[in-house]
Parts: structure tokens; C-alpha cells; sequence
């Protein structure tokens, strides 16, 4: 259990407010104008990652209070609760062990007095044999044909990770092509199924309750037009696997027991990726390449576990979010990757950060009185630049971004990587640095226009500048880089988690939206009006009937 220690009651909390409103009187440029060396002591490289947070806010004093920060609130014995295993998840009762499914090292993790290596260590050994029997066509269909084709069924954290990595991973595609349904829309099912062959597809049903309403519909779905096609029951045995925690709902939906991948109560969903939830990972790209994911997450473990918060890149993450958010007001970040595979990375750490840290109540049950959670949202670059980058620009709000790239692309045609890459360069430049109202003249000026004729336009061309960046410069896209990027995310989400004093690992705020759908699901059987609801609910519904018929 943590302890329940509210931030902002430390000492390290009010001296950053009285810092936030001494650093609101300077401005990024004027810092970088103080100290040639400010890239040189604010840049981290780890292994092909190099993490730029000298376009930020911040000066030395502002770290040394921030780390103090973490210091008061006991993020050293958080990180190490959490990876030994103790139940940090309290109001599930759950440790929390993502980190086992990737600890490459093979070291003792203890979970109830077990050690549970043995057993993510077997459900990889299976996870490998499947893919290579996929792979090389020993595995057949009904009719005797290799698997083309591998349609993963699920949501939230049983689809979300399978979809963002499988496509930023798309150069390492193999023979096998993923497909992903997770809305209980019934468009989406039935576009996917109009792609397949029922011969030649393999479903894997990815829930870890296997208990969720829009996962089972699907998966029910593909069920009946998978045996409308096969006749035969037991056909299903070799075009369905199931993905889950619970052994007695898969075998009950007629998933035989042998094509079910296991995971555990202390792999959280949306955690899941590096666990059985995979095996739509490892099919498309194939065992190898998961395992090199594995490995890259395996590493950040390790470094934020061993690092001094000074070179530990999620830490620094987590409070640089922490002093906008906390100190600033910021209520978003936004996720900008300059790379068009990772054109899902903000929508799966949308999920991680707002189902984790979207929580008002602290782990003694109080509401905080500070903000938690941010807003994240995002793009690929360029498309954003030219959607929504003028209010970052010049809105009237803050929004930190991190802005993510590879060095080296996949598809190295003509010059489009340098002009990528020269648009990811410019856009942080340009944030922080902005271009001021004697720039803006001396432009007009060279273009040989009158001070007087274009006075009413010069503030309009005006930017602040003073807009907080971090830049992710990666060597290559490669499983292994993913799986490190992927975990500075997540640990960034636990620290500030930890931080906030909140349980970043439960995600008790879906649960009533799900309990009244299956309340009002039945009130829509019969044509009758409802009465039941507040009039708003009663008038939407009555209409809905209405209009069916
Ligand atoms: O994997 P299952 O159990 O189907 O859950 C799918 C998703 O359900 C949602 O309600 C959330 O709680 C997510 O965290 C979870 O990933």
C-alpha cells in the first residue's frame, strides 16, 4: 500500500508556487539567452533516444524543487513497491506487474508469496510457439489453408495497444495482416468482416474480464459468420483464441482451453500490451520483434528504477508535466509524433494517462484540492500543424507538447524525411522562442511596406514564444525503440500518479456509464414510452423509439 501524503501540503509544493510565480516574470528565451550550455544540461540521451527538455520553463532551481517535490512525497519507495510486487493497486487489492511481463532479466518477481516468472515466462514459450506455427502455415484453417488473416476483438487497453503498435511497427509486418474490432457499432464488425476470409482467418478474442458487453458482442458476431461459412462447431477450435484472465468465461464461449493465452489480475488493461493481449503484436510482426519490445521496455525499467531523478527521462517527464499543470494551470498536453506509424501513439496514451490519473479522490478518499490528470490529445506532424497548431501558437492557453521524431525513416523517398524533420525542428523553435513585434516591423519593412500601412496587422503577426516543448529524437522506429517510448510513457503516468496521491491503476469512472447501458439496454425491446429517467434521458430514448420504427 502506498501512503496516502498529499502534495500539496509539502514544503517542496509551496515553494514551487512561490518559484512558478518568480519563473512567470522570465521566459524560455531569455533563459536560453542566460546559458549557452542549456541544451548541453538539459538533454538525456538513452540508448537511441535523445530527450531535449531545455525548451522548457525551468532552471536549476526549479528541478531541485521539483525533485524535492518527489522526495516529499515518496516516489523512491512507490517505484520500488511497485515493481516488487506489492499491492498498489489498493482499491483492487492488485499489484501492479506490467513490469513482470517484460522483466527480460528473469529476476524473482513475488506476487502472494509465488514467483510469477515461471509462469509469464510459459505463456511467452506459448505465445512463440503459436506465431511460428502461424508463420510457417503448419497452422490451417478448416479447410487447409494457412492463416492470412488475424482480426483481434477487443477494447480500451485490449485493443488500444495491439492497434498503436502494430501500425507504428508496420515495416516488420510478416505474411499475417491485423485487423482490429472494438466498437460494438455493428459497422465496424461488419466493414472488417467483408475484408476476410472466413478459411483463412484466425479471431483472438482480447478481453481481460472477457466479461465486456462490446467485446462479447463481437466476438459473438464473428462466431456466427464464422460458422455460417464453416457449418461445423468444431471448426471453431482453429479460428479462435482468447486472450484473458478468466479461463472459465473463454472455455464457457467455446474457446477451447488450449487457444487460450493467460494474463493475470496484476496486468492492468491498459498495461496489457506486453502480456498475452500481444499476440496480435506478435502475429503481425512476428514472435521476435515482441520480444525486442519487451526488451526496450525491459531497459527503462531498469533506469527508472537506477537513475538519480536528475537523469531518470520519466521522472523528468512526470514533474515537468506536474509544474505546468500544478503551477501553470495547463490543462492538456499535446502528443505530436513526426512519424506517420505512430499515428495512434496520443489516442493509446490518451487512454493511459486519462483512465490512470483521471481521478479526483486521493488515496485516503478526499478530494485533492490541485489539479490531476491532464487532457492529451494529438496528431501526427505536419497534418497538425495545419489543423489545430495556431492555438498553440497564439491561443490563450499553455499547452506543453512533447514533439517526437525518428532520425532515420522507413521510407527514405526523395526528400520528404528533411522536410518532415525541418518542420519538427522549426515547430519547437518557434514555440519558445515566438517572433516579437520588431521582427514582425523589420519583415514589412524589408518588403518595403510602410510602418503606418501595416500597423493594424503587426499584432497579429506577433508570437509570444514562451511555449513549453519536449523534443524525442529517436535513431529508427524499431520494436525495441517503441518498446522504450512506450515505457517512459507509462512511467511517467505512475509517477505523477504517485505524486498526485491518487490510484493511478484502478478506473472505477467507467463503471456507471456500462451499469446504466445495461439498465436502459432492456427498456429499448419494446416500443413502449419510458418514464423511468430524468426527462432529458426519458425524451432522448422516447424519441429514439419513435424514430426505429
Ligand atoms: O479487457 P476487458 O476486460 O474487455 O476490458 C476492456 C476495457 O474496459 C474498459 O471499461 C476499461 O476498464 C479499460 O481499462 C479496459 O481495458
Amino acid at each position: 500500500m502506498l501512503k496516502s501524503i498529499n502534495p500539496s501540503q509539502t514544503q517542496a509544493w509551496s515553494e514551487l508556487g512561490e518559484h512558478a510565480g518568480a519563473m512567470k516574470e522570465t521566459s524560455i528565451k531569455a533563459l536560453f539567452g542566460e546559458d549557452n550550455e542549456r541544451f548541453n544540461k538539459y538533454s538525456l540521451q538513452f540508448e537511441d533516444i535523445l530527450f531535449d527538455y531545455s525548451k522548457n520553463l525551468i532552471t536549476d532551481e526549479t528541478l531541485t524543487k521539483l525533485f524535492a517535490l518527489a522526495e516529499q512525497t515518496e516516489l523512491k519507495q512507490a517505484i520500488a513497491a511497485m515493481f516488487g510486487g506489492e499491492k498498489i493497486n489498493a482499491t483492487e487489492n492488485r499489484a501492479v506487474l506490467h513490469t513482470a511481463l517484460r522483466n527480460r532479466s528473469n529476476t524473482e518477481v513475488v506476487v502472494d508469496g509465488e514467483n510469477v516468472m515461471p509462469l509469464v515466462n510459459a505463456e511467452l514459450a506459448k505465445m512463440k510457439a503459436f506465431c511460428e506455427k502461424v508463420h510457417s502455415g503448419s497452422w490451417t484453417g478448416y479447410t487447409g489453408k494457412a492463416i492470412t488473416d488475424v482480426v483481434n476483438i477487443g477494447i480500451g487497453g485490449s485493443d488500444l495497444g495491439p492497434v498503436m503498435v502494430t501500425e507504428s511497427l508496420k515495416p516488420y509486418w510478416k505474411n499475417v495482416t491485423p485487423h482490429f474490432v472494438s466498437n460494438v457499432d455493428g459497422t465496424h464488425i461488419v466493414e472488417i468482416l467483408k475484408k476476410v476470409d472466413p478459411e483463412t482467418t484466425l479471431f483472438l478474442i482480447a478481453s481481460k474480464t472477457f466479461t465486456t458487453q462490446e467485446t462479447m458482442t463481437n466476438a459473438h458476431s464473428a462466431r456466427d459468420w464464422f460458422l455460417n461459412a464453416a457449418g461445423d462447431e468444431a471448426h471453431v477450435a482453429k479460428h479462435f483464441a482468447a486472450l484473458s484472465t478468466n479461463k472459465d468465461s473463454v472455455v464457457a464461449f467455446g474457446i477451447d482451453a488450449a487457444n487460450m493465452f493467460e494474463f493475470w489480475d496484476w496486468v492492468g488493461g491498459r498495461y496489457s500490451l506486453w502480456s498475452a493481449i500481444g499476440l496480435s503484436i506478435a502475429l503481425t510482426i512476428g514472435y521476435d520483434n515482441f520480444e525486442a519490445i519487451l526488451q526496450g521496455a525491459h531497459e527503462v525499467d531498469l533506469h527508472v528504477q537506477q537513475a538519480d531523478f536528475a537523469e531518470n527521462i520519466p521522472v523528468l517527464m512526470a514533474l515537468l508535466g506536474i509544474w505546468y499543470g500544478n503551477f501553470f494551470d495547463a490543462d492538456s498536453e499535446a502528443i505530436l509524433p513526426y512519424d506517420q506509424y505512430m499515428h495512434r501513439f496520443a489516442a493509446y496514451f490518451q487512454q493511459g494517462n486519462m483512465e490512470s490519473n483521471g481521478k479526483y479522490v486521493s488515496r485516503s478518499g478526499e478530494a485533492v484540492d490541485y489539479q490531476t490528470g491532464p487532457i492529451i490529445w494529438g496528431e501526427p506532424g505536419t497534418n497538425g500543424q495545419h489543423a489545430f497548431y495556431q492555438l498553440i501558437h497564439q491561443g490563450t492557453k499553455l499547452i506543453p507538447c512533447d514533439f517526437l521524431a525518428p532520425a532515420v525513416s522507413h521510407n527514405p523517398t526523395g526528400d520528404h524525411h528533411p522536410k518532415l524533420l525541418a518542420n519538427f525542428f522549426a515547430q519547437t523553435e518557434a514555440l519558445a522562442f515566438g517572433k516579437t513585434k520588431q521582427q514582425v516591423e523589420a519583415e514589412f519593412a524589408a518588403a518595403g511596406k510602410s510602418a503606418a500601412d501595416v500597423a493594424e496587422l503587426v499584432p497579429h503577426k506577433v508570437f509570444e514564444g514562451n511555449r513549453p516543448t519536449n523534443s524525442i529524437l529517436f535513431k529508427q522506429m524499431t520494436p525495441a525503440t517503441l518498446g522504450r517510448l512506450i515505457a517512459l510513457y507509462e512511467h511517467k503516468i505512475f509517477v505523477q500518479g504517485v505524486i498526485w496521491n491518487i490510484y493511478s491503476f484502478d478506473q472505477w469512472g467507467v463503471e456507471l456509464g456500462k451499469q446504466l447501458a445495461s439498465q436502459i439496454l432492456p427498456e429499448l425491446d419494446d416500443d413502449a414510452d419510458v418514464s423511468s429517467h430524468d426527462s432529458s434521458t426519458n425524451g432522448l430514448i422516447n424519441t429514439y423509439k419513435a424514430w426505429r420504427k
